[in-house]
């Protein structure tokens, strides 16, 4: 199994390549070359597995050379094994034909967990094999940062640097990031907006004298690996409800569209997805960008769905490859004036392939309180407000037909503030958290400055 660029010009990497590798050295994202089918019959065949289990069939194609059989079942074993729910990801139903996929079962309470805690036995196997060292640096909007936190804390061979937005994150999400003391976890609070924080990541991917001193890489969703992670739960959540027989729609709270291209990996694959919805709250560029092809940035909007208050959509790069037929040279232009003018025109073609795949739909600020409340007066159940935005938008889609599926990809613990308001309760956060709040925190504050954060990053990773 190959890796190429969506922009044509890197090497063609292994998959243990391309993990460590993070960003492309052309500015692209890695892919698969080919895209391994699953066999009505394979697909059938997941029903009843562990999770586990199920993902080693999912993943294990992809994978190639780089791990043997017994190390890669004995990573996803290890990777799965602090998760709160026995089913890692359960099934719960919300209304007729529609159900919730609860993501937030994992160390962090978010769906992120289901790759980082894979991705860091992925790293930890691979750098042990080789001596090497690398310095991770990740943007996030809150649920990224706490979870590679958490997985590579006090790791030998790893630094890990995140930048996230000053004041623009939850407040446990800022402690989950700023209360572990190892000494290889570093959170830098960054004044500006999370597309600051993720493109000064890139930036550092591009500065090539800085990525090779400090050996750089990336947990954001730009590594392929974290992708692939989340390719598993649409197959387990899709066979439980009798796929590959019945076709299934999902609607996935977007941001900065890994979770939902990880869905158009698993319909690539053969699981018959009739629909992907993209939910977007007031932040919604792709949104605009499906319903009208321009894809136009206009500044991030502080939302109560923070986690999605994106506006440069990093995977959409990886949406547009396969929209253009696998063209970098077109895919490395759209990028280009998005750098340069802050937009681009999608052209009719693309768009047309787009809209065969994916649906879209936003949610407002109010509309997402309102979703909260609703869901808890319907049936007790208590939704983040990323869960909300997409509840919303998936109650939007034709009913009837295909049963549909919303990913639930936070715990409301996370966000108690907006969930008290909608619904007059407080969230509380799990036992094993309940000190949270009396932990210290350990937090740098940062200007957006390129050249003082890559000064601050060789000063305190270890030498
Ligand atoms: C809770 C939550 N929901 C949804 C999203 C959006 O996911 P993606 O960025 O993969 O589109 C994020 C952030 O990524 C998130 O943290
Ligand atoms: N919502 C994310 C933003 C970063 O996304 P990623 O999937 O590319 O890591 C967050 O919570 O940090």
């Amino acid at each position: 199994m190959r890796y190429v660029s969506t922009r044509g010009q890197a090497p063609v990497l292994s998959f243990e390549e391309a993990m460590l590798t993070g960003l492309a050295r052309d500015g692209g994202l890695y892919v698969p070359e080919t895209v391994p089918a699953m066999a009505p019959g394979d697909i059938a065949g997941l029903a009843g597995l562990s999770y586990e289990d199920a993902a080693f069939r999912v993943m294990r194609p992809f994978i190639g050379e780089s791990f043997t059989d017994a190390e890669f079942e004995a990573i996803i074993a290890r990777a799965y094994a602090g998760f709160g729910h026995a089913a890692r990801a359960p099934l719960v139903q919300l209304g007729s034909n529609h159900f919730l996929l609860e993501l937030f079962h994992g160390p962090t309470l978010a769906f992120k967990d289901f790759a980082m805690q894979l991705i860091g036995q992925l790293f930890q196997t691979a750098l042990e094999r080789t001596g090497n060292r690398v310095t991770i640096v990740g943007a996030t909007s809150g649920d990224t940062g706490s979870a590679a936190i958490e997985a590579f804390r006090g790791l030998d061979n790893v630094d890990v640097f995140i930048l996230f937005p000053e004041g623009r994150v939850s407040e446990v999400q800022r402690r989950q990031m700023t209360t572990p003391g190892e000494a290889n976890v570093h959170a830098l609070a960054l004044k500006g907006d999370f597309d600051d924080c993720q493109a000064r990541v890139k930036d550092m991917f591009n500065d090539f004298a800085f990525r090779d001193a400090v050996g750089l890489s990336a947990v954001n969703s730009i590594n392929w690996a974290r992708v692939l992670a989340q390719v598993v739960y649409y197959f387990t959540s899709a066979v439980s409800l009798g796929a590959p027989h019945r076709a299934v729609r999902f609607t996935v709270p977007t941001g900065n569209f890994g979770d939902i291209f990880a869905g158009y990996i698993a319909r690539r694959m053969g699981l018959p997805i009739e629909r992907l919805v993209i939910a977007t709250n007031q932040n919604d560029i792709l949104h605009r960008a499906l319903a009208g092809g321009a894809y136009q940035t206009q500044g991030v909007t502080p939302s109560i769905s923070p986690s999605m208050d994106i506006q440069v959509s990093s995977n959409f790069e990886r949406a547009l490859f396969e929209a253009y037929g696998r063209d970098g040279a077109a895919v490395a232009q759209q990028m280009q004036a998005l750098k340069e003018e802050g937009g681009f025109a999608i052209s009719q073609g693309a768009l047309e392939a787009l809209r065969e795949t994916y649906t879209s739909g936003r949610a407002s600020e109010e509309e997402t309180r309102a979703t909260i409340r609703a869901a808890h007066a319907a049936t007790g159940q208590t939704i983040c407000p990323h869960t909300a935005v997409g509840v919303k938008v998936a109650g939007e889609q034709p009913l009837g037909g295909a049963p549909m599926i919303t990913l639930a990809t936070a715990h409301p613990a996370k966000f108690p503030d907006a969930v008290e308001a909608a619904t007059g309760t407080r969230p509380p956060l799990p036992i094993r958290m309940a000190d949270l709040y009396e932990r210290s925190e350990r937090v740098t504050a940062v200007e957006n400055d390129l050249s003082a954060i890559e000064a601050l990053i060789k000063e305190r990773r270890a030498a």
